[in-house]
C-alpha cells in the first residue's frame, strides 16, 4: 500500500526548516573590489567624521562674515583675494580681516573664515597686480558651509553585520579606508539532478528524454541567494548509485539539493535514500502548489532538500525553503522573500485547498503594483519562470480569487528580505 503523506501548512514547514538554520561564525577578508553582493561579517562603523573637515560646497570665496556685515548695493565691500585653492589644497597663510580666498568646491575652509560667497555673487577685478572681489550683501556666519561630520559623525554605526553589500555600502567602505572587508563565508550548496530521462544542455533530444533545466536554474538561484554551488551531476533512477553518490556528496557540503524523485512513483528513490541514510525527515508534504512534494531532511550536519523535479515546483521550493537558510547562515535577519501587496490582474475562480504560489510578473500602474500570472501556470511549467518577478500568494481555502483583489506577493531578486512574511498568511492551509 502506498505511503500516505499528510500535508502541513507552508508556514509550519518554513518554521521547521528555520529551526535547522544555523549562523555561520566564519568570515573571510575580501578586497573591496570583490565585496559587492557579499555579506558584511562585522558592523561598519564610521572611523572618522564625514566630511573630515569643514569645506566649501560651492566654487566661490571664503570670507570673514563680519567683513560683509555692512555690505549693500549702495555700499559694496571689497576684499583682497590672497590665494586660490582647489579641492585637495589647503590655504597656506592666515586669512586676515579684509581678505578673502578664492576657493573651489570640496576645498578645505581656511580656519579663520566662516562663510562662502558663490562666484556668481561677487565682482572681481585686478589692480596693481592684486586681485580683489566685491560683495553687495551680508553673508552671515556659516553661510554655504559644508561642516565636518555633517554627513556622518565619528563612531556612528552605519551598517549592521549581516547586511548585503550594495554599491552604496562599497562607497562607505572606500570612504573609511576598508581596502579589505570582513564578509561571511558563502555556504556551499551541492546539487544533484535525478532522473534517467535527463540529457545535458549540449545533448540532442531523443525520444522520451528532456534536457536537464533544473540544475542550471538552481545554480543561478544559488548564486542569486549569495551561496556557492557545487554541481555533482545527474543521477539515474537507480537506487545503489543514487544512495552512494548522495551519501558521499552530503559530507562535502553544507546543504545538499536534489531535484526529482521525491514523489510516490516507482522510480522516485529519494524517500528510500533518506530511509537508508537514517536521515531525519522534517516533512515530505506541504499544503502548497507547486512544490507540495518538497522534502527536507537533516543528516549529520547536512541539510538535505529534496526539491521536486517539476521545474516550477523546484523553483518555488528553492526560494521558499532553501533561500532563507542560506541567508540566515550568512547572518541576515531578514532571510525570507520580501512581502508586499499587489492588485491581482486575473481571476483564479476555482478554490484550491492548497496555498498557491503563482509565478507572476509585476507592473507599476499609477500608484499601484499589479501582479499578473507570468505564463503557463502548472507545476511542470518552465516557460513562465523567466518572466517571474514575484510569487502571487493565494492562500488555500474555500474561495477563489478575483481580478482586482489585493493579494500578497513575495518579491524575487531583491537584496532586502522579510523577517517573517508568513504571519498574515495564517489563513494558508
Ligand atoms: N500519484 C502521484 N503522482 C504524483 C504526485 C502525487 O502526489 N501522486 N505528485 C505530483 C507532484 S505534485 C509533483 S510536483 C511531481 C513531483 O515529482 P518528483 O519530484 O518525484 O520528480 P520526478 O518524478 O523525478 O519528475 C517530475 C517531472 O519533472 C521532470 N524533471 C525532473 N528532473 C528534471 C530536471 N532536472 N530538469 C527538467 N525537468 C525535470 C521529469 O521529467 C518529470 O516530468 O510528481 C507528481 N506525481
Ligand atoms: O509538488 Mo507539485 O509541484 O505540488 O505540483
Ligand atoms: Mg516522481
Amino acid at each position: 500500500m502506498l505511503e500516505k503523506r499528510t500535508p502541513i501548512p507552508v508556514s509550519q514547514a518554513v518554521e521547521k526548516v528555520m529551526k535547522a538554520a544555523t549562523h555561520s561564525h566564519s568570515s573571510e577578508q575580501v578586497h573591496i573590489t570583490k565585496a559587492y553582493r557579499r555579506i558584511l561579517a562585522e558592523d561598519l562603523l564610521a572611523k572618522h567624521p564625514v566630511p573630515p573637515f569643514d569645506r566649501t560646497p560651492y566654487d566661490g570665496f571664503a570670507i570673514h562674515s563680519d567683513d560683509s556685515q555692512n555690505a549693500s548695493r549702495e555700499n559694496p565691500v571689497t576684499l583682497r583675494v590672497i590665494e586660490t585653492i582647489g579641492a585637495g589644497s589647503v590655504c597656506e597663510q592666515p586669512v586676515q580681516r579684509g581678505e578673502a580666498v578664492r576657493i573651489m568646491t570640496g576645498a578645505m575652509l581656511p580656519p579663520e573664515c566662516d562663510a562662502i560667497v558663490m562666484l556668481e555673487l561677487a565682482d572681481t577685478f585686478t589692480e596693481a597686480d592684486e586681485d580683489y572681489m566685491t560683495i553687495k550683501r551680508h553673508f552671515p556666519s556659516g553661510h554655504n558651509l559644508s561642516y565636518k561630520g555633517e554627513d556622518v559623525s565619528e563612531g556612528t554605526m552605519l551598517i549592521e553585520k549581516g547586511t548585503i553589500i550594495n554599491p552604496g555600502t562599497v562607497a562607505l567602505l572606500a570612504t573609511f579606508g576598508y581596502e579589505y572587508v570582513s564578509v561571511t563565508i558563502k555556504p556551499t550548496i551541492g546539487v544533484f539532478a535525478t532522473g534517467s530521462e535527463l540529457l545535458e544542455v549540449e545533448d540532442e533530444l531523443e525520444p522520451g528524454k528532456i534536457r536537464n533545466s533544473n540544475t542550471q536554474m538552481l545554480l543561478a538561484q544559488i548564486e542569486r541567494a549569495g551561496a556557492e554551488a557545487v554541481y555533482f551531476g545527474k543521477l539515474p533512477d537507480e537506487f545503489e548509485s543514487c544512495y552512494s553518490q548522495i551519501k558521499e556528496a552530503a559530507v562535502k557540503v553544507d546543504i545538499l539539493i536534489t531535484t526529482g524523485g521525491v514523489s510516490v512513483g516507482d522510480f522516485d528513490l529519494l524517500p528510500e535514500v533518506y530511509d537508508k541514510l537514517n536521515a531525519d525527515i522534517l516533512f515530505n508534504k506541504i499544503a502548497m502548489r507547486p512544490g507540495s512534494v518538497t522534502t527536507v531532511a537533516t543528516w549529520n550536519d547536512t541539510l538535505m532538500f529534496g526539491l521536486s523535479g517539476n521545474p516550477s515546483a523546484c523553483y518555488v521550493g528553492f526560494e521558499v525553503f532553501v533561500r532563507p537558510i542560506i541567508k540566515t547562515r550568512m547572518l541576515s535577519s531578514t532571510p525570507h522573500l520580501s512581502k508586499a501587496k499587489a492588485i491581482l490582474s486575473e481571476d483564479f475562480s476555482k478554490a484550491n485547498p492548497f496555498t498557491r504560489f503563482v509565478r507572476g510578473t509585476l507592473s507599476y500602474q499609477g500608484h499601484h503594483l499589479h501582479a499578473a500570472p507570468s505564463g503557463f501556470n502548472k507545476s511542470n511549467a518552465v516557460s513562465s519562470l523567466a518572466k517571474t518577478d514575484v510569487f502571487i500568494v493565494l492562500p488555500g481555502g474555500t474561495r477563489g480569487y478575483t481580478k482586482g483583489d489585493l493579494v500578497d506577493i513575495l518579491i524575487l531578486d531583491t537584496e532586502e528580505g522579510s523577517e517573517w512574511p508568513w504571519e498574515s498568511l495564517s489563513s494558508s492551509k
